[in-house]
């Protein structure tokens, strides 16, 4: 006999005075929407989470070894190679990690980040479809990106930062008439 059918749990809105989830049908094509208009520089959200052992398609990267899993809706922000948002989790102090707008952003606007700011060499690996000029097409962490493409966008995570320079430090000795 088959197990009777539960109803899923309803939806529960983690910030529904500042984002909504798109619930959209396909794969990972939802996506999260302001739920109100948000100034260039302002503080949106503190972004919270667990830990976790191991890195997956939802975690986020917040050191050379570490991943943690989102507790909110910030799970649904997409990638974009033209972020209006930022993941700022550079601070050794997790209370003051925070998602900041980058840009002016109005209600009703996806909210996204720039994956690469975040992850190093990414779980699963995707074709980028935000069309942006600047599209780096293929996203799979800032490995695959060069220190030119990640300073282009801004803001990149210090660990990042950190990961990315030593790995030019190591191609250039490896290489010395190589340009980056
Ligand atoms: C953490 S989820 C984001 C929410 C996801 N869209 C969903 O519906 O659950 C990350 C996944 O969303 C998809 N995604 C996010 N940004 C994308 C982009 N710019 N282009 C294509 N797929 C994207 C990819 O499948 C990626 O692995």
């Amino acid at each position: 006999m088959s197990e009777p059918k539960t109803d899923p749990a309803p939806y529960n809105p983690s910030h529904p005075d500042l984002f909504k989830v798109h619930f959209q049908e396909g794969d990972y094509s939802s996506s999260l929407r302001a739920a109100r208009s948000f100034k260039a520089g302002e503080n949106i959200c503190h972004i919270g989470g667990y830990p976790v052992t191991s890195k997956t398609w939802r975690t986020v990267q917040s050191g050379i070894e570490s991943h943690f899993e989102l507790d909110s809706d910030l799970v649904y922000v997409n990638h974009s190679c033209e972020p209006n948002v930022i993941f700022d989790i550079s601070s050794e102090n997790k209370e003051d990690w925070n998602v900041r707008a980058a840009r002016d952003i109005s209600e009703g606007t996806p909210l996204e980040y720039f994956y690469p700011s975040t992850e190093w060499d990414m779980d699963r690996k995707f074709i980028c479809n935000c069309k942006t000029k600047t599209c780096i097409g293929k996203v799979e962490g800032a490995r695959y990106v060069t220190i030119k493409e990640l300073e282009a966008r801004g803001f990149i995570n210090r660990h990042i930062i950190g990961l990315a320079y030593s790995q030019d430090a190591m191609d250039n000795t490896r290489d010395p008439l190589r340009i980056r």
